[in-house]
């Protein structure tokens, strides 16, 4: 589905790979080898070398909405441009959808500098998985939760997987990477 070839970014080069429906590539290794400029290059959102292609067809034969329509890029610290996280969807979340990351309701309402940072991590999670995207490109994407929210989004990471989609899960924790990972890269300096 995903596939990723020679690609250079200025943290330097990246090991190919390619990422079949259902499958998640967890990526790890020590601070500032390079994870999140590989994750901003396949989401096309910084100039890098190298072919990037979903189902055999190239990034730059995408319009650049389409392809982060597919491939949805979220930040290890998300962007919120509204003031409420409810009017960054939209379709606003059902209870389910919010229920399912441990969100209250009343938190779609809620100021975005009155959330919580792990509030607005669930939010900012929820958000890039509207409109159900092929491939999901996390970093970090449980870095501010408890291990109970935790165990939720990993749930519902997992039923994306199950329905098709593909991860690349950039992570610290190592037992997060072995929970989730159908395959391991690990970046060096
Ligand atoms: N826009 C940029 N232009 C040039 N260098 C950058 C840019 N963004 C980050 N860097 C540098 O590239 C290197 C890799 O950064 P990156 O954020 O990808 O590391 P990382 O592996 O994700 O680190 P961490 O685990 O701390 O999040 C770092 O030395 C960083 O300072």
């Amino acid at each position: 589905m995903l596939s990723v070839s020679q690609l250079v970014t200025t943290a330097g080069q990246v090991p190919d790979f390619d990422l079949k429906p259902g499958c998640c590539l967890a990526v790890t290794g020590p601070s500032g080898t390079g994870k999140s400029l590989m994750l901003r290059a396949i989401a096309d959102l910084d100039p890098a070398q190298g072919q990037i292609s979903l189902d055999g067809r190239p990034c730059e034969s995408f319009a650049a909405p389409d392809w982060r329509r597919d491939i949805r890029y979220l930040a290890a610290e998300a962007a919120f441009w509204e003031p409420t996280l409810g009017a960054h969807f939209s379709v606003p979340p059902t209870a389910d959808d919010l229920a399912a990351v441990g969100l209250r309701p009343d938190r779609l309402d809620a100021p975005i500098l009155q959330l919580s940072s792990g509030e607005r991590q669930r939010g900012a999670l929820l958000r890039a998985m509207e409109d159900a995207p092929r491939v999901l490109l996390l970093d970090e994407p449980t870095s501010s939760l408890d291990a109970a929210s935790t165990a939720l989004v990993e749930a519902l990471l997992k039923a994306f997987l199950s329905s098709g989609g593909a991860i690349v899960l950039v992570t610290h924790d190592e037992d997060q990477a072995e929970r989730l990972r159908t395959s391991r890269l690990r970046l060096h300096r």
